[in-house]
């Protein structure tokens, strides 16, 4: 918590824009690795995606009727189902039933649909025109045809595409991992605040964040939440391992005050406002990426810069200049594990997540760090004189409305907001900004 010691903008704060471009650049790729496809749901592709076959492989059927040969009409004779191997050949002036999907028998020049078909007996009639209703072996791609290239983000129709083409695996960049601290002797998980308890809003946001932005969230096994006679106070404690089923543990040891053998993971690890138990868990956690939230000021019980300075840690961004959110900061421990800390306000600690921490996982992904849109806001927006400004708005057809209740410790605006404006620095008003999303999924 902050002590209430002077603090300012820091001197070495960097403006919005280089902070993103410093955590994009600080960030590592992880190694392309291929993974069967049920494991790769929103991973980025490592290499492009080529399709080792033609698609289809065989001339097919595209509308359940007849397979003709020639002009009509035709004698109908037999029938081909969806898993016939060897369809056969159709000689002139000769049809056979077929269904969608089915390789058309060697020969077949049209494919009369069934609500066009008029049979009597074994004699067909009907409209056929060369090629109509056949989808052509090759249509949708040749073999060794490139369908995609490297970077593109694995969702369901890169999925089912790379299983219709035959694929087995993908080749693609693991998916980031990532940890989140909650630091705060002041915090509570259950009930109201009051006085000298706050309700724990940071935690409750952090998971969602960290997989929207396409990483995945690493647990603390054995971590439990304690409330202590009197003060309230919650300690986690245990050994972070990646969420899902299967979980793999990644590290040993406990931090903080009380461990309960048996405990579920926890997904967010709460600390009391302790150096040695901060020190400790950045130690100890196995992630890519650990958010730690709370103590990133100067006040005395603001752990987070001693512990770095004692890991020996470097800074790549040390307060960025925008509101609100000025206090964040990303630092480089010696083994390459990035750490970003997220100011106690609960809305700084979101604007922090959205600017260095989806910078960082963005490149961690092997993505580009992509442009933002720019928007009209019609009212205007008051300005900053130095620092951008993240502001809570609504989008209409007309541009980007501010619906207040920005303050850096309300949430009140973001829930409600669609967006948020990116408002550079400036004397007076903007009349037009440039759009961050909330969900740090949607580009
Ligand atoms: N003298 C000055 N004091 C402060 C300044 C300043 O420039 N001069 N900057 C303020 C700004 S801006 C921020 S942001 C905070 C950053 O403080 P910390 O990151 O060290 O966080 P704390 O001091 O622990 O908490 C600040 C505030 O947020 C509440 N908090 C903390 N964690 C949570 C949580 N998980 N859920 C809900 N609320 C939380 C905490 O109780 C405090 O009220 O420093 C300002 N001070
Ligand atoms: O800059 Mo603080 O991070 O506004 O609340």
């Amino acid at each position: 918590m902050s002590g209430g010691r002077g603090l300012r903008t820091r001197p070495d704060a960097v403006s919005w824009d280089a902070a993103r471009v410093l955590a994009h650049a600080a960030a590592r790729p992880g190694a392309a690795v291929s993974r069967p496809l049920d494991a790769v749901d929103g991973c980025v592709l490592g290499t492009p995606l080529v399709s080792p076959g033609a698609v289809p492989p065989v001339d097919r059927a595209a509308m359940d009727g007849y397979a003709v040969r020639g002009a009509g009409p035709w004698r109908v004779n037999g029938h081909v189902t969806a898993g016939a191997a060897d369809p056969g050949t159709l000689a002139d002036g000769h049809a056979t039933g077929i269904v969608t999907g089915a390789a058309v028998p060697s020969g077949t020049t049209s494919v009369v649909r069934s609500e066009d078909a008029v049979v009597n007996g074994d004699r067909l009639e009907g409209p056929a025109e060369d090629g109509r209703h056949i989808r052509r072996a090759g249509e949708e791609c040749q073999p060794g045809e490139q369908l995609l290239p490297a970077g593109v983000v694995v969702d369901p129709a890169v999925l089912g595409l790379a299983a219709a083409v035959g694929l087995n695996r993908l080749t693609v960049i693991p998916q980031p991992t990532v940890a989140a601290l909650v630091t705060g002797d002041e915090l509570v998980h259950r009930g109201p605040s009051g006085p000298g308890r706050v309700r724990d809003a940071i935690g409750p946001m952090l998971p969602g964040l960290i997989t929207r932005a396409g990483a995945q969230l690493v647990t603390h096994a054995g971590a439990q939440q304690v409330t202590r006679a009197g003060a309230q106070q919650v300690a986690g404690a245990g050994a972070p391992e990646v969420a899902g089923a299967g979980a793999r543990l990644i590290a040993g040891g406990s931090v903080g005050q009380e461990l309960r053998a048996g405990a579920p993971p926890a997904s967010v690890l709460h600390l009391p406002d302790s150096l040695d138990a901060l020190t400790r868990a950045l130690g100890e956690t196995e992630a890519d990426l650990i958010l730690v939230s709370g103590s990133s000021a100067a006040g005395p019980a603001d752990h987070l810069r001693p512990a770095l300075v004692s890991l020996g840690a470097e800074f790549v961004v040390d307060g960025v200049a925008c509101r609100p959110g000025h206090p964040q900061a990303l630092a480089r421990l010696a083994d390459g594990r990035l750490v970003l800390g997220l100011p106690g306000n609960p809305f700084a600690a979101l604007v922090a997540f959205l600017t260095l921490g989806v910078a960082a996982i963005t490149r961690m992904r092997g993505v580009r760090l992509p442009e933002l849109t720019h928007i009209a806001v019609p009212g205007g927006v008051p300005c900053h004189p130095t620092s951008t400004r993240l502001v809570p708005v609504r989008l209409t057809a007309h541009g980007a409305v501010p619906i207040g209740h920005g303050g850096s410790a309300m949430l009140r605006g973001p829930a409600a907001a669609d967006a948020l404006a990116v408002v550079a620095p400036g004397p007076a008003e903007a009349i037009a900004a440039r759009l961050l999303p909330l969900n740090p999924g949607i580009t």
